[in-house]
This record gives C-alpha cells, sequence and structure tokens, in this order.
C-alpha cells in the first residue's frame, strides 16, 4: 500500500467509525449494540474470504447434507453458518440465534449470554454459489427488554419489532446494507484496509421503478393478482413503456438492485407452495424493513410484512417489496380479489 497517497483518507466514514457515532446518539448505550455489530462485520468479512477463494480452496460443491428445509447444503452454506455462529456467541451479547441451516434455534449458554436475539441466513442464493454469482447473508436483530429467561417468544416476534436489520453482499464488491431503523445506509468492503466504508449513506429508494424482478417460470401457478400484476408491467394499459425483467435468483443481489435502482421483487404464493419459498424471519423480515426504511413497501399479498407474526422459526411466506408506488399497484389488484 502507498501510506502517503493513502494517508489522506484516514478520514474516512468506516463502519465502525459510523456505529459508535450511532451510539453517542443514545447517552444510556454501554456499547453492547455496537460489540454485537462488530462480530457480525467480522463474520461478513471472513465470509467474504471464503467466497472470493472458494474455487481454489475447493470450497465450491455440496457439503453431502440436508438442511430442515430438505434442501442440499453447500460446503459455503455450512462454513458460513459455523462462522455466524461462533462470531455471534463469541460477543458475549447474544440470548437466541436462529438459522436458516439449524433446525433448532440456538440457546446462548447464561454464562456467555447477552440481550440481542439474531435471525440470520448465513449463506443466501445457495444455488449461484458454484456459478460465482453474487451472494449474500441476511440478518435481523431483536432485543429482550426485561432480562427474563429466552424463550423462541422472544423471536417469533413480528418484523417491525426488530431493532436492526441489514445484508452483505458478496457480489463483484463486498457491500454490507444496514439499518438500525433510522434509514439505510451501504459500506463497501476496502480489501486494501479490510474495512467496510460508507459508500451509499441514506438509500432512498426511487417512488417509482422500471424493473420487475420474479421467477417467471413459476407463472403457470400463480394466483389471479400476481399474473395480472407482471401481465401489467409487461404491456401497461396507460400505454407507458414496459417495465424490463431482471432476476438473479439470489435475494440480496435481487433485493440490492431493487432498493438502489428502484421496481419491484416478487416471490409470490402459488398453487404448489402457497406460502411462496422465503422465509420470514431471516429473509422477509430483514429486507422489509430496509425497504421501509428506505422509504418503499413491503407486502405479502394480505398485509404488510412487518406485522406478520411468525408461529415458528422457519415459516413462509409470500412477499412483494420495493419502491412505493409499486408495491402500491399490486395492493390494489389483491384487494379487488379479496372484494370478489
Ligand atoms: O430459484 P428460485 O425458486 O427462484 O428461488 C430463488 C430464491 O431462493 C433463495 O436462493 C433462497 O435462499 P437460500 O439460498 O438461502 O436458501 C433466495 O435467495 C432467492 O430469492
Ligand atoms: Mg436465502
Ligand atoms: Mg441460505
Amino acid at each position: 500500500m502507498d501510506h502517503a497517497a493513502d494517508a489522506h483518507r484516514t478520514d474516512l466514514m468506516t463502519i465502525t467509525r459510523f456505529v459508535l457515532n450511532e451510539q453517542t446518539k443514545h447517552p444510556e448505550s454501554r456499547g453492547d449494540f455496537s460489540i454485537l455489530l462488530s462480530h457480525i462485520v467480522l463474520g461478513c468479512k471472513f465470509v467474504c474470504t471464503a467466497v472470493n477463494k472458494a474455487g481454489l480452496a475447493k470450497l465450491l460443491g455440496l457439503a453431502g447434507e440436508t438442511n430442515v428445509q430438505g434442501e442440499d447444503q453447500k460446503k459455503l452454506d455450512v462454513l458460513s453458518n459455523e462462522v455466524f455462529i461462533k462470531a455471534l456467541v463469541s460477543s458475549g451479547r447474544t440470548c437466541i440465534l436462529v438459522s436458516e441451516e439449524d433446525e433448532e434455534a440456538t440457546f446462548v449458554e447464561p454464562a456467555n449470554r447477552g440481550k440481542y436475539c439474531v435471525v440470520f441466513d448465513p449463506l443466501d442464493g445457495s444455488s449461484n454459489i458454484d456459478c460465482g454469482v453474487s451472494i449474500g447473508t441476511i440478518f435481523g436483530i431483536y432485543m429482550i427488554k426485561d432480562g427474563h429467561e429466552p424463550t423462541l417468544d422472544d423471536v417469533l416476534q413480528p418484523g417491525m419489532n426488530m431493532l436492526a436489520a441489514g445484508y452483505c453482499m458478496y457480489g463483484s464488491s463486498c457491500t454490507l446494507v444496514l439499518s438500525t431503523g433510522s434509514g439505510v445506509n451501504g459500506f463497501t468492503l476496502d480489501p486494501s484496509l479490510g474495512e467496510f466504508i460508507l459508500t451509499h449513506p441514506d438509500i432512498k429508494i426511487p417512488k417509482k421503478g422500471k424493473i420487475y424482478s420474479v421467477n417467471e417460470g413459476n407463472a403457470k401457478n400463480w394466483d389471479g393478482p400476481t399474473s395480472k400484476y407482471v401481465q401489467s408491467c409487461k404491456y401497461p394499459a396507460d400505454g407507458s413503456s414496459p417495465k424490463s425483467l431482471r432476476y438473479i435468483g439470489s435475494m440480496v443481489a435481487d433485493v440490492h438492485r431493487t432498493l438502489l435502482y428502484g421496481g419491484i421483487f416478487l416471490y409470490p404464493g402459488d398453487k404448489k407452495s402457497p406460502n411462496g419459498k422465503l422465509r420470514v424471519l431471516y429473509e422477509v423480515f430483514p429486507m422489509s424493513f430496509l425497504m421501509e426504511q428506505a422509504g418503499g413497501q413491503a407486502f405479502t399479498g394480505k398485509q404488510r410484512a412487518l406485522d406478520l407474526v411468525p408461529e415458528k422459526i422457519h415459516e413462509r411466506s409470500p412477499i412483494f417489496l420495493g419502491s412505493y408506488d409499486d408495491v402500491e399497484e399490486i395492493k390494489k389488484l389483491y384487494a379487488a380479489e379479496e372484494q370478489n
């Protein structure tokens, strides 16, 4: 590194500095949340390194196990899960962890316990791992307020009770997007510094977008409102230009693009899977939280996504999220269907 040329960069807003600044806004804070976040950031850096060298380090391919969802686990799914469980437990600030890869929630032993519950998808977009397409980690954080003995009810909470949510995308760059409930900020990992730097301050999603994102291979099983909506994206009734279709098949990447460019991401329920595919706690809620914080909306086909109260930790829900006006359109179609 050219230290002289880089000296001017020491005033950069690193994620560490950002989180500590946020902490000063809460004088009662003892720094527990900042410590927790620093452990999540560490986990993201570990997984980013593993993803980057996966082809060279024999980390591609199947692990030989299936997870609770009956999905084949990839080696990187298993590794990422271990990384985050260790990073979170060793923070000493967590009490319950819910991971996509573990059937049961992890209850941290009392000696090492803190007040935060973390729900996470350690590696999202598993089908894209082996071809090097963008994948990510998604997380949401709840807090136990009164120090009671933790139970599953502490995570079976509506998404609006989350304290913070975010994702890290392992793509052409490594980008961490975070909301602690007052807007959304994006940080890019500078590999030479090993630090996430604030590159996308105060992200706001465009009010309306020109892109829709959905797996059209499922179209024959869609319900009326979803079919009508996608049709209207292609053949707008008002004669305006059709929307473009973009679908990566990694929720992190599809949502990241939607957040920055605007538009809508849909994973509807259908005749085969009435609850869709995406998991409420660690996919639907964190992404819905970020969308709302950025000025967009997130809807399940029946209600505001963040109002859902999950009954099981691996529950699924249909989800439509993105630009305010685009989600408003699909809400109208579902409301009309309900009246018929
Ligand atoms: O292949 P499909 O049915 O379009 O599903 C794609 C969706 O599945 C997921 O890959 C599921 O996540 P996991 O890879 O964490 O299981 C999402 O990232 C993505 O939005
Ligand atoms: Mg996922
Ligand atoms: Mg996953």
